[in-house]
């Protein structure tokens, strides 16, 4: 008897690995909690208010939305130095390969809380390398605006307009914290060696890339595309499943009922001029989706997820869909440097067992020396 290990399904589904106080994902209910609040009374307020909610008590001195406001306008002007010398680096890189090698220039040894250093960077870089591979000179940043804001003003080059602005503090706040997804287990892990924080959200970073994590609200548009009409809904997804592909923007290794997020954005989005048509036609999509899915895989509940009207409102916001999962990074990160801090504070060593199913040695030469 060489396996003591009983059988598991791989995927770690249902293994508690962390305790936090930073969110709750209730699958059962379709409910989102972050710290003591529901998602939809967090829908509303300012990133920086959700910052100082997750960061409290793990960053010194607890400092409320006004000091997190300054002390990322600060930070972003730091991250613009850092960009500079790097920017050219991210040529024929992807977004989001361009991010993760311009987080690369964050030392452990900078003087800014590593937290807000982290989170002022993504939409330093982020707007920094689209603008380059535009052919544009980066725009710095003004530490006066909020982070939502910023980003859409170096984006651009020019101010963005209240109602831009909202929609995409709606969507940070939405995505900023979500229990121990592949991102933030990857965060937890790296942080769990003493790694430090860059460190910690460069690999998560590196996890939130795939298609079925942050990488799919890009394919979700596509996916729009490529259905094309109303007509061509129905058999374009019963061909899309029958050759076993997924459909982007359902499904949940969580939720057994809708996402919480899913409403909450596709509000905003609905709020947003411009967007009517695509939401009209996305409904329809949604709409046949769930019930050739429903037909299709009786036995596991499969319903809408954030990326869904993620893709929608980004779109809406007319940002270019191979920026979508850097976006997310950007409002993710509030949630990955919360978990790193904590994780830094229990200070244990996160090592799982594998199970061992390859072969043994034909003979053993063990003792025999
Ligand atoms: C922010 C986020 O990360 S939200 C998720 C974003 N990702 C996507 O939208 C990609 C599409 N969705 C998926 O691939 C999956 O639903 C995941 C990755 C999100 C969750 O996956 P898991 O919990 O591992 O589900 P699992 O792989 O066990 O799937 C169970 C069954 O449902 C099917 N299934 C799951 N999602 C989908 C989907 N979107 N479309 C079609 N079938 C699906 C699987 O093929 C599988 O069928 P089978 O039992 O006949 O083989
Ligand atoms: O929780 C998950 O597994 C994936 C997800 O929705 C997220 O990271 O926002």
């Amino acid at each position: 008897m060489r396996d003591p290990l009983p059988r598991t399904p791989v995927g770690l589904d249902g293994v508690v690995a962390a305790e936090t106080v930073l969110s709750h994902v209730d699958g059962a209910a379709g409910r989102l909690i972050v710290r003591g609040h529901d998602l939809e009374t967090l829908a509303g307020m300012p990133f920086e208010a959700v910052l100082a909610l997750l960061w409290a008590d793990l960053l010194p001195g607890s400092p409320d939305a006004a000091a997190i406001h300054t002390a990322l306008g600060r930070a972003r002007l730091r991250a613009f130095d850092l960009m500079l010398p790097r920017l050219a680096a991210t040529e024929g890189l992807s977004p989001v390969e361009g991010l993760r090698l311009l987080l690369g220039a964050l030392g452990d040894g900078e003087a800014e809380p590593h937290a807000v250093l982290a989170v002022a960077a993504v939409p330093v870089f982020v707007a920094g390398l689209t603008r380059r591979r535009a052919g544009q000179a980066p725009v710095a940043p003004d530490p006066a605006r909020g982070l939502a804001d910023d980003f859409l003003t170096m984006l651009r080059g020019a101010p963005a307009g209240a109602e831009a602005v909202e929609a995409l503090e709606t969507y940070l706040v939405t995505v900023a914290d979500h229990g121990l997804n592949a991102s933030t287990f990857a965060a937890r892990v790296i942080a769990s060696t003493e790694a430090g924080l860059f460190s910690a959200v460069i690999g998560a970073l590196s996890a939130l890339k795939g298609p079925l994590h942050g990488g799919a609200p890009g394919p979700v548009l596509d996916m729009l595309d490529a259905i094309g009409s109303e007509a061509a809904i129905g058999p374009w997804i019963d061909d899309a499943l029958r050759r076993g592909e997924r459909l982007m923007g359902f499904g949940h290794r969580i939720y057994r009922v809708r996402d919480p997020r899913a409403d909450v954005l596709k509000g905003a989005v609905s709020r947003l001029r411009g967007a009517g048509n695509r939401i009209g036609f996305a409904e329809s999509v949604e709409r046949e989706a769930l019930a050739r899915l429903a037909a299709a895989k009786p036995l596991r509940p499969l319903d809408t997820n954030v990326e869904f009207y993620t893709a929608l409102l980004l779109e809406a916001l007319d940002l270019p869909r191979d920026l979508f999962t850097c976006i997310f990074a950007m409002g993710r990160m509030a949630g990955w440097t919360a978990h790193v801090l904590e994780q830094e504070r229990s200070g244990r060593l996160i090592r799982p067992q594998s199970r061992y199913v390859g072969p043994m040695p034909a003979a053993s030469v063990r003792g025999a020396a």
